[in-house]
């Protein structure tokens, strides 16, 4: 204790004197100073939030209501500050909503919702509106029309730091010229230093949202971005939560606010995809949990040790003979038809058999004596006797163990240490019999595992062997797998709430049982085509890869990850990657160091991806950009100012899948150049020394030179486009010959362009004059080591122009 704090605990005077400053702080007393935490903590980066936020909302809003989004944005200077105007053709915001709206910190629509949309706190607009008024001291000023209203409602407003509510200093009607939508207004202190992150931010969500008109105009410069495309997103419908991934306390509420009565109810109603089968799932793993299972054990016939029906009938008294002998008779034959048998098992089999036997005998077989008939039955199976104090387990529990912890441990281990292990262990299901649940064989998984633990320990301490952990967890299991989830009633939900151990147990129930993936209709993703249209319509590359992955669950919320590359082209080859971070469709222009996208892309390891990564960490280098987008209900931000994604391993481990399925198309691509090169480099050389040679040998042998085309392409596998021409009378047969000498069928696309008409062109060619010229167009398809021959007629004085396309340059040989 330091000595301030033991001089308060001595002076209780103090303690009132402090407690008379302890009061109560606003939501928006706090914000105003914490300003950083909504992204308002420097001039610059205040007017990139501001319109981020005001951005951000008419998107969604527009969306929602099923507009082609046209946002005109524009910063002014005005004196000392900046005014930003920010308009939407959104449903426009009724008079009664928009001070709050504007007035209020935590005001929205989105905060309960399980939908995907860029708002998620109800936070964003009024943060701007209270940095506003802090810096310039100037209300809001807002006007908005809603859909088929003739009228627009104009608002000045602040907000009341203290009660966090609107104060609104000018109301009035007006005319506007959008038919719907709203308009703010803000007057801020401020600066352009961040202009770079604000056309990053304007440019970016242009990219990811093809559908939208976005107009920015600031002091210095003027953006359009047109809209690429009339289709809006998908509609995203609201869904409840999914049962992966929900948290404790959730659940807890949940409980305490849902109208069912029973486990299966509240799961059915409450969760997404949870239907009566599932439900039944998820409580039978809360039963394990809660309850624990019951040990089954083979029927003793296998072991001649315990006769049930003798059992049985013993048991019985005053039931006639005849009835009876029927009664156990039944009760041992139903314990025989079973590989194991459970304590319920012999409980069920006692009350169907007195029940057949009540009808045909018409003798009661009351509780007292069913009661009898069970006990005496599991007595026969486990050997266990209630009036022994000291008993010991039984030939039959012993060979059980010992065929289980067999089977589950490994075969190095000798015969005799396994025996002793498993009496030891037999040892431990003998129940005191005044312990209802022992008796019945009731234990928990975490008591199996402690049988086990201690009877290895008492194994290796005498029999000097080892028995790992391994061994342990896979003898726990093969116990587990054959004891039987109890048919005890689940708890209720009344019994339930406020139970934190019971729902603890219910909540990993939900985790541990399989459940189709949440649905995605409330997700909007991008999409793999336009992630990769969005890269092309921004980047001129040489090569595009884009992925987008199935939905995954975070704390209840379903999630999407998605990755483009682009590489090569006009991208920077100095340097670092470009990293483009996108959540929700939203641009994160801040906290590049602090967000797990960043860590994640960091984290790969991009030389296997044959990029340049020095010391095999962080960002690679060269013409690069990797672009993430993160969509979810609730996307879990570092901060309430939303810049960068939290460090979540589900969504991380999705991210790095994502970026890898789009990496290794980069690598194939980049291999193949490589390959590529080289072809062309020997290429190169042959080139360099055939004719040479060729030149020699025909001196030497005094024949005429051989064709080097012919020979280049045969020894480079290529395929070979040669034209022969054969001259008649004021005319010439044009013959292509196409052949493959590579290993695997091709099908170039062949084109001669004449000046003069061609005739008797032959089969398959496609014709086309323009201007005087005509294309003539083969695609023949050439198995490998074959030919083609393509041939036409044309007047000897026509030009000829031979191109081959669709085969790789280094793997084609043109001799024209
Ligand atoms: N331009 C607009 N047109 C229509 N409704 C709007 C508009 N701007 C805001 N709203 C409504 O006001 C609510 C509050 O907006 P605000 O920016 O404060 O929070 P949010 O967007 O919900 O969440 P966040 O704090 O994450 O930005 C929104 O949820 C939306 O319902």
């Amino acid at each position: 204790m330091t000595s301030f704090q033991s001089t308060l605990g001595e002076d209780e005077g103090m303690a009132a004197e402090l407690a008379e400053n302890q009061r109560a702080i606003s939501i928006a007393e706090f914000f105003e100073k914490n300003k950083q935490m909504l992204g308002f903590n420097s001039g610059a980066r205040a007017l990139v939030t501001a319109v981020k936020e005001a951005v951000d909302n008419a998107l969604d809003a527009t969306e929602e209501a099923g507009h082609l989004p046209d946002i005109y944005v524009e910063i002014e200077e005005a004196g000392d500050y900046y005014k930003l105007v920010v308009e939407d053709n959104g449903p426009g915001i009724t008079k009664e909503q928009i001070p709050k709206i504007f007035g209020k910190l935590l005001y929205g629509s989105r905060f309960h919702a399980r939908e995907q949309s860029r708002g998620q706190q109800g936070i964003g607009i009024s943060a701007a509106v209270l940095y506003s008024q802090l810096t310039s001291g100037k209300p809001a000023k807002v006007t908005s029309r809603t859909q088929g209203s003739d009228t627009a409602q104009y608002f000045e407003l602040v907000i009341d730091t203290d009660t966090n509510e609107p104060e609104i200093r000018d109301e009035s009607e007006t005319s506007w010229d959008r038919p719907h939508g709203t308009r703010i207004e803000l007057e801020m202190e401020g600066n352009m230093r961040a202009r770079q992150q604000l056309h990053d931010y304007v440019k970016h969500t242009a990219v990811v949202n093809p559908h939208a008109r976005l107009e920015l105009k600031e002091p210095q410069e003027h953006f359009k971005f047109e809209r690429a495309t009339d289709e809006l997103p998908e509609e995203t419908e609201e869904i409840k939560p999914h049962p992966h991934g929900v948290e404790l306390g959730n659940v807890l509420k949940m409980l305490d606010a849902t109208n069912s009565q029973t486990v299966s109810g509240f799961l059915q109603t409450e969760f997404t995809r949870v239907g009566k089968k599932t439900a039944d799932k998820v409580i039978d793993a809360f039963r394990d949990r809660h309850f624990g299972r019951e040990m089954a054990w083979t029927p003793p016939a296998s072991h001649e040790d315990g006769d049930v029906a003798r059992a049985v009938s013993s048991a019985v008294s005053n039931k006639g003979a005849d009835a009876t002998a029927a009664f156990a008779d039944a009760v041992a034959d139903r314990v025989q038809e079973m590989d194991r048998v459970a304590h319920q098992h012999v409980r069920r089999f006692v009350d169907e058999e007195a029940e057949a036997v009540e009808d045909e005998y018409g003798k009661n077989f009351g509780e007292t004596v069913r009661e009898n008939a069970v006990d005496a039955a599991w007595r026969a199976i486990t050997g266990f006797d209630a009036n022994e104090p000291d008993q010991s387990a039984s030939e039959h529990l012993i060979a059980d163990a010992y065929a289980l912890a067999d089977e589950a441990t490994s075969k190095r281990k000798d015969d005799e240490t396994v025996r002793a292990f498993a009496e030891r262990l037999a040892e431990k299901f003998v129940p005191d019999p005044e312990d209802a649940d022992a008796w019945r064989g009731r234990f928990t998984r975490d008591a199996v595992r402690e049988f086990v633990d201690r009877s290895a320990d008492m194994t290796e301490e005498r029999e000097d062997a080892t028995f790992g952990d391994t061994a342990r967890e896979n003898v726990t299991t093969a116990f587990w797998r054959v004891m039987r989830t109890v048919p005890d009633d689940a708890p209720l939900v009344s019994d339930l709430v406020g139970d934190r151990d019971a729902v603890s147990r219910l909540v990993h129930g939900m985790r541990e049982t399989d459940i189709i993936a949440p649905p995605t209709s409330c997700l909007s993703p991008i999409g793999a085509d336009k992630v990769e249209a969005g890269l092309r319509k921004e980047y001129d590359a040489e090569f595009y890869a884009s992925s987008s992955r199935d939905a995954d669950v975070h704390a209840g919320d379903p999630f999407i990850a998605e990755a483009g590359i682009a590489y090569g082209g006009d991208i920077e080859a100095e340097g670092q990657a470009d990293l483009l971070r996108f959540a929700n469709r939203v641009p994160l222009v801040y906290k590049r160091g602090g967000c797990a996208i960043t860590q994640t892309i960091k984290g790969i390891g991009w030389r296997n991806y044959n990029l340049d990564q020095p010391g095999g960490s962080g960002i690679p280098n060269g013409p690069v950009v990797i672009m993430v987008h993160v969509a979810s209900t609730n996307v879990p931000f570092t901060s309430e100012s939303k810049d960068a994604v939290a460090s979540v391993e589900a969504i991380e481990d999705e991210i790095e899948l994502a970026v890898r399925e789009a990496a290794r198309e980069l690598k194939s691509y980049l291999k193949k150049q490589q390959s590529m090169r080289k072809r062309q480099k020997k290429q190169n050389v042959l080139a360099d020394i055939l004719p040479v040679m060729a030149k020699k040998v025909a001196d030497v042998t005094g024949r005429p030179d051989p064709d080097i085309g012919d020979a280049l392409a045969r020894i480079m596998n290529n395929v070979l486009v040669e034209r022969e021409v054969s001259e008649g009378d004021g005319e010439q047969t044009v013959t292509v010959v196409v052949e493959n000498h590579s290993d695997r069928s091709e099908s170039p696309d062949v084109t001669d362009i004449v000046d003069r008409e061609p005739r008797d062109v032959s089969d398959g060619a496609n014709v086309v004059e323009m201007d005087g010229e005509w294309f003539v167009k083969w695609t023949p398809d050439v198995p490998a080591g074959e030919e083609a021959r393509l041939t036409y007629t044309v007047e000897t004085d026509a030009t000829l122009d031979l191109s081959v396309s669709e085969v790789e340059g280094p793997k084609l040989t043109v001799s024209d």
